[in-house]
């Protein structure tokens, strides 16, 4: 635990100070792009975009599939940031610096956080290459006072106690599984729980099955305490998880549960019926 750590107010606001004064975007929606998922930010127009190595106190990410860069630009006509690559706590970040910057898109004037996430799924009807809206979450770290909200409680940013009941905005999930049917590909999404392990190893068998137990439908590494410090500085959220792989629950079951097979499968070619199969069945 770094329950030492404080990042005070200024630190944030220099950083977001820093930005504005290096874009002319002023964005009120900010994307967090999930493993592999870094493209969604090419989407943006009229782009600026920032190594996270020349923005004064940003972390850095060590990790594949995150490029570590932070683009602004419009997306029909709304002002938005992007993060390519996120912080997660198995790199070796204390969970302050893992969500430092949603304290610095708050002090931006960034009303919604959009999280995406690569998970692997529990549940029976989610399959490689489904969408997930996360409608709750469980954050084992944060059960057990790994939460980036430890330490002296800032009152600017919120208060001591906030309440996650309803963390994930519920307006925004009916008005994504509506775009979802008028698009044709309903059958890909559904909403799910997900839960938030440490990481970096992936689940032994015995662990997924009780994931299953409690009623986790996917479990990824990451997005929760981002989610628990958007909601304390009153952030409206919305969460997709990118279902990559099948978690094994059974032992005599070969699937593939491993960062690069997965990627090249979904990521770097289309997703076909056969390679989700390849996927599923080893
Ligand atoms: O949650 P994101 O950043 O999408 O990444 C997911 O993919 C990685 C595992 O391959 C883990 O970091 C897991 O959390
Ligand atoms: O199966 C998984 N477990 C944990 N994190 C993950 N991120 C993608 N897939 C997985």
């Amino acid at each position: 635990m770094h329950s030492k750590e404080q990042i005070s107010h200024d630190e944030y606001q220099k950083t977001s100070d820093w930005l504005m004064s290096h874009t002319k975007h002023r964005p009120i929606v900010a994307i967090i792009c999930g493993s592999g998922l870094g493209m969604l930010a090419d989407t943006l127009k009229c782009q600026d975009s920032f190594d996270y190595s020349d923005i004064p106190g940003f972390p850095q990410s060590t990790v594949q599939g995150h490029a570590g860069r932070l683009v602004f630009g419009e997306l029909k006509g709304k002002s938005c940031v992007c993060m390519q690559g996120r912080f997660h706590m198995y790199e070796g970040h204390s969970l302050l610096k893992t969500t430092f910057p949603i304290r610095v898109f708050k002090l931006m004037g960034v009303e919604t956080l959009i999280v995406t996430n690569a998970a692997g799924s529990l549940a029976d009807g989610l399959r490689p290459g489904d969408i997930m809206i996360i409608k709750d979450h469980i954050n084992f770290p944060g059960l057990v006072g790994l939460n980036p909200l430890c330490g002296p409680n800032d009152e600017k940013f919120g208060p001591r106690f906030p309440a996650m009941s309803g963390c994930y905005d519920k307006g925004l999930r009916s008005l994504v599984m509506e775009l979802a049917k008028q698009m044709g590909v309903s059958s890909l999404v559904q909403e799910g729980v997900y839960a938030m392990v440490g990481g970096p190893n992936f689940e032994t068998i015995a662990e997924a099955k009780l994931l299953h137990r409690l009623g986790v439908d996917a479990v990824g590494m990451s997005t929760a305490p981002e989610v628990v410090v958007a909601t304390h500085c009153g952030l409206r959220v919305f969460g997709l998880s990118l279902i990559t792989n099948k978690v094994r629950q059974q032992s005599q079951i070969l699937i593939v549960n491993n960062h690069n097979s997965y990627f090249s499968a979904l990521f770097h070619k289309s997703v076909t019926n056969k390679e989700c199969s390849n996927l599923r069945n080893g």
